[in-house]
């Protein structure tokens, strides 16, 4: 059997960059990586595209695709649902290519039940002023929400313990250097180790 892709899974609080080094990562790295789209039932922010940033669906068809068991992991999030469609990792991890996760810590531990050899990475901001200028600064979210996620990040950056990697966005290069070379250095790891365990296991693992 071919060998599978690799799962990485970045995590973080809202508005700390996630997406901002994710798609600089993309821009360094076209071909490495394989974007999983999520699904969510909050509404359309502007210069959003459907079946790019997110595939936008009611609370209705989110539900539905919880029942027929097409989520790979899924969170309420600050009054929306929002989840990774099972399919597309599925068959991105089967042709060995490896798929990227930007989800929040619930939907995160969710994913690490069912595939624990991922790679965890959770982005952190430099203090919790810079989060709140960040969030505020994108200009995408009332002062209600703003609050929501703020009193939610708190909360979230307490789970980053449970991460493999946590790596600080103070620049974004630095950032993404540091992400680039925690990848870098967990496909080594595989590369290199995998064998191993495998003769010692009897091939089981094959
Ligand atoms: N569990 C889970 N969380 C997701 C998924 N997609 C996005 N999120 C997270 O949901 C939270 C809210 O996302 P969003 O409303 O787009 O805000 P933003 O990430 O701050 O721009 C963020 O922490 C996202 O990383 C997903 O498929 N599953
Ligand atoms: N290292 C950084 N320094 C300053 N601003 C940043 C940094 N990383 C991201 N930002 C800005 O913070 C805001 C939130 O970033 P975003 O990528 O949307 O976060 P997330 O995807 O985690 O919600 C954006 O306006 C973005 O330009």
């Amino acid at each position: 059997m071919s060998k599978r892709g690799m799962l990485i899974v970045l995590s973080g609080p809202s508005g700390v960059g996630k997406g901002t080094v994710r798609k600089a990562i993309f821009e360094q790295d076209d071909n490495k990586f394989h974007y999983s789209i999520s699904m969510t039932t909050r509404s359309m922010r502007k210069g959003e595209v459907d079946g790019k940033d997110y595939y936008f669906v009611s609370k209705a068809e989110f539900e539905k695709e919880i029942r027929n068991g097409g989520m790979l992991e899924y969170a309420q999030y600050v009054d929306n649902y929002y989840g990774t469609p099972l399919k597309y990792v599925n068959e991105m991890l089967d042709q060995g290519k490896d798929v990227f996760l930007e989800i929040e810590v619930n939907g995160a531990m969710q994913v690490r039940e069912k595939c624990p050899d991922g790679l965890f990475i959770f982005l952190t901001p430099p203090d919790l002023m810079e989060l709140r200028h960040r969030i505020s600064g994108r200009g995408t979210d009332d002062l209600a929400t703003i609050d929501k996620r703020m009193a939610k990040a708190v909360d979230e950056i307490e789970m980053m313990q449970n991460y493999d990697y946590a790596v600080v966005n103070d620049e974004v290069l630095n950032a993404v250097e540091k992400v680039k070379t925690i990848i870098r250095a967990e496909r080594w790891r595989v590369k290199r180790f995998l064998p191993d365990y495998k003769k010692r296991l009897g091939d089981d693992l094959k």
